[in-house]
C-alpha cells in the first residue's frame, strides 16, 4: 500500500468516527453500506466509533452500528469497552442496551424496571380496607355509633377540608380533610339522601389499641356525600375549614396519607352519585356492604344473577405513556385545550373493552399523535379519583416519528429533548414548557425517565444552578435528580458538600477558576452509577458570575 492509499484510508476513518462521535446516524449509515469494513476501525488511543457514540450517549447510531455487526467487545488503550465508557459518562440507558445479550431489537431506551414498587400520589393505603366487615352489618352499626370513629363528609364529591394547623412555609399550605365525630355529623347520617361508606379501619401503627378504647381496639373511617350543603347541620369547632370545591387542582394539596383515603371515598361516593338506579332494569337499588354494592330490589332482574359487575364500585382503566423517540434522546408530549398555559403532558386514553394495557398505548398515541409505537413496559400505577380512574403509567418506544395532531382530542404534540426536559423539571416556568405537578402519575414517568437514563454532564453545573442551591444553604448533589430532590427539600438534609460527576467537574473547575485540588474532591461512585466527586462547599468559594 502506498503511503497516499494510507492517509486517504486514515481519512475515512477520521471521518467515520468522528460522524458516530457526534451522532450523525445518515453519515455513519452511508458509510456503512459502502465499506463495513470501518466498523471497527479505530483512532486515537484506539477508539472506535461504538466507543465515541457511547461516550456521547448517541443511542441511535450504537444501534446502527451493532446491527451491521461491529464488535461491542474492543477495548482501548486504556482497556475500557464501549460499555465502560457509557458507564463512566452515566448513560444508563445506552450501558443497559450494550450489555444486553447483543439483542438490538429489544431497545435499553426503556427504563429499567425499579425493584421497588413506587407509591404515587393517590396510592397510599392509609386504612385498612377490612372487606370482610362490609357484610358484618352489627359491627358496622356499633361503629358507627363509637366514639372514636371518623368520619369525614364530602358535599357533592367536595371534602370537607380544614387548613394544616403548622403550616410549613417551604410549600404551599396543606389541607387537612376534617376528622367528625359521630355526635358532629348526626343529623347529616340521619337525613335520607345521605350516602355512607365504610372506608376501612386505621392501621395498627396509625393508631395502636392502647390509645383506643373500644372493643377491638379498631378505629373505623366513614365517608359521608350528601346533595344538600349540610355545613349549617355539621359541628365545626375549627374555623378555617369549608368544602374543597374545584377538584383539580385542589385535591391535589392534600398530604399524602390523605390524599389515598380521598382517592378511595371520593371514587366510590361518586360511583353512588352517578348509578342511582340499576344499570340493568332501571329499578330502585339499597345501599348494602358498607356502601360497596347496590342490590336491585326488582324481582328477576338480571343484574342479580351470574356476576353481577353492575352493581359494584366502577374502576375505568386509563393507559398514560411516555412515549420515547427511537433516538432515546426525546420524548413525545401533548396538551389538552383545558392545560394551563404552557403545560405539555404524557398521552393518556381510556382503555377499551377487549383491550390489553399494550395495545391500548398504541391505539391511544396513533390516535391522538399518529405516531407507531413499538415495545411498551408497564411502570406504576395511580389511582385517579376523578371520578374514579386507574391510571396504568407505561414507557413506550416509537417506531415512527412524524407527528399528527388529533385536534378533536389534544391541541398539541411535540418531541421534547432530554435537556428541554431537564430545563423543564427543574426551573420551572423559565423552560419551553411546564411539566404537570408533581402528584400526577405524568410528573413521575418523565422524572423516572430522566433519572434512569441522563448522565449528569447534562448542564446542571450552570452558575445559575449552584447558585441558587448555595442560596439555600442546604444539600448540594448535582446528578440531576438528586439535585431536583435537594432542591425541593432542602430543609430535610444536613449535608453541606457538592457532589459532581466526572465529566462535569472541569467544567466546574474552570467556572470557579480553581484547580481540582484546590477545591478538594474525592472521588466516590455516585448512585446513578456514574463516578464523582465531592467537596465540602462553603460561601467563601470563589464568587460565581451570574448568568
Ligand atoms: N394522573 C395523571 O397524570 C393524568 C390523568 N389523566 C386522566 O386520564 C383520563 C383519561 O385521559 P383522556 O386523555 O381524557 O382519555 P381519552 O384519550 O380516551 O379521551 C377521553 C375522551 O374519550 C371519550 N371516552 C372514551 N371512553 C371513555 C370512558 N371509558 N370513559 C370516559 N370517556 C371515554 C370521552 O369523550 P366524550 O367526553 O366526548 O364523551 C372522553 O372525553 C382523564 O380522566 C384524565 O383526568 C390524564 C392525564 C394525566
Ligand atoms: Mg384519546
Ligand atoms: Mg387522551
Ligand atoms: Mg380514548
Ligand atoms: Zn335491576
Amino acid at each position: 500500500m502506498t503511503s497516499v492509499q494510507m492517509s486517504a484510508k486514515d481519512e475515512m476513518v477520521e471521518q467515520f468516527l468522528d460522524y458516530a462521535s457526534r451522532g450523525d446516524l445518515a453519515k455513519v449509515s452511508t458509510m456503512i453500506s459502502h465499506s463495513s469494513q470501518l466498523l471497527n476501525e479505530s483512532g486515537r488511543q484506539g477508539w472506535t466509533a461504538l466507543m465515541l457514540a457511547a461516550r456521547n450517549g448517541h443511542f441511535d447510531v450504537i444501534k446502527a452500528l451493532l446491527l451491521n455487526g461491529c464488535n461491542k467487545y474492543l477495548a482501548n488503550k486504556s482497556g475500557q469497552t464501549a460499555y465502560d465508557i457509557a458507564k463512566f459518562w452515566g448513560h444508563r440507558h445506552i450501558a443497559r442496551f450494550l450489555a444486553s445479550n447483543g439483542d438490538v431489537t429489544l431497545p435499553g431506551i426503556l427504563p429499567s424496571n425499579k425493584s421497588t414498587e413506587t407509591e404515587t400520589y393517590f396510592s397510599k393505603e392509609y386504612l385498612n380496607r377490612m372487606s370482610d366487615k362490609r357484610t358484618d352489618s352489627e359491627w358496622l352499626s356499633a361503629k358507627q355509633s363509637s366514639p372514636e370513629t371518623v368520619f369525614i363528609v364530602f358535599h357533592n364529591l367536595d371534602p370537607f377540608v380544614t387548613t394544616e394547623p403548622e403550616e410549613r412555609n417551604d410549600i404551599q399550605p396543606q389541607l387537612k380533610l376534617y376528622r367528625f365525630g359521630g355526635d358532629s355529623v348526626k343529623e347529616v347520617l340521619e337525613n335520607s339522601d345521605t350516602v355512607v361508606v365504610f372506608l376501612g379501619v386505621e392501621k395498627q401503627e396509625a393508631s395502636p389499641s392502647s390509645l383506643v378504647s373500644n372493643k377491638d381496639g379498631l378505629i373505623a373511617w366513614f365517608a359521608l356525600n350528601t346533595k344538600k350543603n349540610p355545613t349549617e347541620s355539621l359541628k365545626v369547632t375549627a374555623s378555617n375549614s369549608f368544602f374543597l370545591t374545584n377538584p383539580m387542582p385542589m385535591l391535589l394539596m392534600l398530604n399524602e396519607d390523605e390524599a389515598g383515603i380521598v382517592a378511595e371515598a371520593r371514587s366510590v361516593l361518586a360511583w353512588h352519585s352517578r348509578y342511582s338506579f340499576c344499570p340493568t332494569c332501571g329499578g330502585k337499588t339499597k345501599v348494602d356492604e358498607g356502601g360497596y354494592k347496590r342490590t336491585c330490589l326488582t324481582d328477576g332482574c338480571r343484574s342479580l344473577q351470574g356476576i353481577h359487575n353492575t352493581c359494584y364500585p366502577r374502576v375505568d382503566p386509563v393507559v398514560i405513556m411516555l412515549v420515547l423517540h427511537p433516538d432515546g434522546n426525546r420524548c413525545l408530549l401533548g396538551r389538552k385545550k383545558s392545560f394551563p398555559q404552557g403545560m405539555f403532558s404524557c398521552l393518556a386514553g381510556f382503555i377499551e373493552p377487549g383491550e390489553t394495557i399494550e395495545n391500548a398505548v398504541r391505539r391511544e398515541v396513533l390516535e391522538e399523535s399518529g405516531v407507531t409505537i413499538g415495545p411498551v413496559q408497564y411502570v406504576s400505577s395511580q389511582p385517579w379519583p376523578m371520578p374514579s380512574s386507574l391510571m396504568i403509567g407505561c414507557f413506550a418506544v416509537a417506531l415512527s416519528t412524524d407527528i399528527k395532531v388529533d385536534k378533536n382530542e389534544i391541541e398539541d404534540a411535540r418531541w421534547f429533548t432530554r435537556q428541554e426536559v431537564i430545563d423543564a423539571l427543574v426551573k420551572g416556568n423559565q423552560a419551553v414548557f411546564s411539566m404537570p405537578p408533581r402528584q400526577a402519575i405524568a410528573h413521575y414517568l418523565v422524572k423516572h425517565w430522566i433519572e434512569d437514563s441522563t448522565p449528569c454532564v447534562y448542564d446542571w453545573v450552570s452558575y445559575k444552578r449552584l447558585e441558587m442551591l448555595s442560596q439555600m444553604n442546604g444539600s448540594l448533589y448535582l446528578c440531576p435528580l438528586e439535585a431536583t430532590a435537594a432542591f425541593q427539600n432542602v430543609h430535610n438534609r444536613s449535608h453541606s458538600f457538592v457532589c459532581v460527576h466526572a465529566s462535569s467537574l472541569w467544567q466546574l473547575c474552570a467556572e470557579l477558576s480553581v484547580t481540582q485540588k484546590e477545591l478538594g474532591t474525592e472521588g466516590y461512585d455516585c448512585d446513578c452509577g456514574s463516578s464523582a466527586f465531592t467537596f465540602k462547599w462553603s460561601t467563601t468559594m470563589p464568587q460565581m458570575a451570574s448568568g
